[in-house]
């Protein structure tokens, strides 16, 4: 499941496409991690590309596809890491050296310093190797002597000290850019921002909501215990199961038949704080991929009619095979660009309306590891008033009565409280619910003093950061 910093693009869906049928060799994971790796310099998302890149090649050793999505996903967290130290060891600046080169020297570095399972002699050898199967026969001195003269002298580089020099230490110890690293720690002081920084660079763990149209979390559990599959319930979400080793998801039962959903216990507390019943008319403005819209299904049991807008029609075509696959009955989707008026929406018409925004994705880094790289400060003032606008837009499709929630993946005040407080400015026909009185006593730690959804990756257990806000629309008066 990806975070909603990043849309799959058709072009992008089209480019996966190609690489599926460019890629019939099998290659070892290496050469895998840095084709991938290329492939997402050049634009691709990480999860796509390297989905690809494994199923193209089904002969890989289970242990060759755990390194490859190591060398990946480590690379490309760790990025910020990884040049403070290679800076040390390179004789040229990292910016001179070609883009393939340094690539190389990153995933060479990469094991050095993070996998302790490879002999070191063998990650400089395997790496000069790939150097010269890509073509970089004249650069394969240059990557073996920088990787030799680290593991030579390990302790050259000079970290910077994370109480006296905490914006260096969240930029080359916690592999920050520069902007981000300057704004948590002006949002979330020394300790909270290194904190969060740490969070979001280890793998997430992988849960699942159970689909309680198929069966209940218990039975499912049941299930996992007959196979030999540890799981743990979620601490809140009631529907989550945790798995504590990753492989296993390969090895869960009833994927076909829908009984479960792959998505992180935050935004399974999304569709929660919407209190739906069965019967009411639903909106999911922002639906694809559909793991809330699906949600929503299952939380009224199919009885509700609920629509599923998005901008683009091919990500409405997953949600489509997501609802198939689990047995969701009255969904209907639709393209439609929320930030103008939809003339197929009668307005008015709907009880509850979700508006899960596309934002920045700073809560979910972990997961779209490129995109802390590729996020520049200057999207967030233009995200928000994306937001705005589609928040503009649903106001006027909510009942009397009805409730609109508001939900991000992301951290800054400019995409959360800063929409609210503009909302709500413009539209006096609605109040702020607060959404801790609608949930069970324990979620209470999961809410400020507004009554706001704050999720915190590490504070609140291994959960993502998302923030949620509820508006309710006051019946009209009649004088
Ligand atoms: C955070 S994602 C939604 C995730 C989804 N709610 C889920 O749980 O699977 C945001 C979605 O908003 C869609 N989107 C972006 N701009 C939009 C717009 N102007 N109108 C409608 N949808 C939009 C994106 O295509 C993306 O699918």
């Amino acid at each position: 499941m990806r975070g909603c910093a990043d849309e799959h693009t058709p072009a992008l869906l089209f480019e996966v496409c190609v690489a599926k049928k460019a890629e019939p060799n099998v290659k070892d994971a290496r050469r895998i991690a840095f084709d991938v790796l290329t492939r997402v310099d050049e634009g691709g998302y990480s999860d796509l590309v390297l989905d690809a890149a494994l199923e193209a090649n089904p002969g890989l050793d289970p242990r060759d596809r755990a390194l490859a999505t190591e060398l990946v996903y480590g690379v490309l967290r760790r990025r910020g890491n990884l040049d403070f130290i290679l800076k040390a060891y390179s004789r040229q600046p990292l910016k001179k050296l070609q883009p393939k080169v340094l690539r190389l020297l990153r995933l060479g570095i990469y094991q050095l310093c993070y996998l302790d399972r490879i002999p070191d002699r063998a990650v400089v050898h395997s790496m000069v190797e790939l150097a010269r199967r890509c073509g970089l026969e004249r650069v394969s001195g240059l990557v073996n002597g920088v990787l030799r003269s680290y593991l030579r002298e390990p302790n050259r580089v000079v970290w910077p000290d994370p109480r006296r020099d905490t914006q260096g230490w969240l930029e080359h110890g916690l592999s920050l850019p520069h902007w981000l690293a300057q704004r948590w720690l002006v949002q979330y002081g020394a300790e909270g921002a290194m904190a969060l920084a740490e969070s979001q660079l280890s793998a997430p763990p992988v849960t699942v909501r159970v689909n309680t149209l198929k069966m209940t979390r218990n039975a499912f559990v049941a299930q996992l215990k007959q196979r030999d599959i540890a799981a743990e319930p979620t601490r809140f979400a009631p529907e989550g199961v945790v798995l504590p080793h990753a492989g296993d998801l390969q090895r869960l039962p009833g994927r076909e038949e829908g009984w479960y959903q792959v998505q992180d216990e935050a935004s399974m507390l999304i569709a929660h704080l919407l209190s739906v019943e069965p019967g009411q008319r639903l909106l999911d403005g922002c639906a694809a991929p559909g793991g809330k819209t699906t949600h929503l299904a299952a939380l009224t049991d199919n009885r509700s009619e609920i629509l599923a807008l998005d901008l683009h029609s091919q990500r409405l075509e997953i949600l489509q095979q997501g609802a198939k696959r689990l047995g969701c009955q009255q969904i209907r989707t639709l393209a439609c660009d929320m930030t103008q008026p939809c003339e197929d929406l009668s307005a008015g018409g709907f009880d509850r309306v979700l508006i899960d925004a596309p934002c920045s994705g700073l809560g979910v880094l972990r997961r779209n590891p490129e995109s802390r790289w590729r996020r520049k400060q200057t999207d967030i003032k233009v995200l928000a008033k994306t937001q705005r606008q589609i928040l503009h837009q649903a106001a006027e499709l909510v009942v009397p009565g009805g409730l609109l929630l508001y939900s991000l993946c992301t951290t800054t005040p400019e995409e959360s409280t800063a929409v609210v407080a503009d909302f709500l400015a413009h539209h006096p026909m609605y109040v702020q619910v607060n959404l801790a009185n609608r949930v069970p006593k324990h979620w209470e730690g999961l809410f400020d003093d507004d009554g706001q959804l704050v999720t915190r990756t590490g504070e609140h257990g291994p959960m993502d950061c998302f923030f949620a806000a509820g508006f309710y629309r006051q019946p009209e008066c009649s004088f």
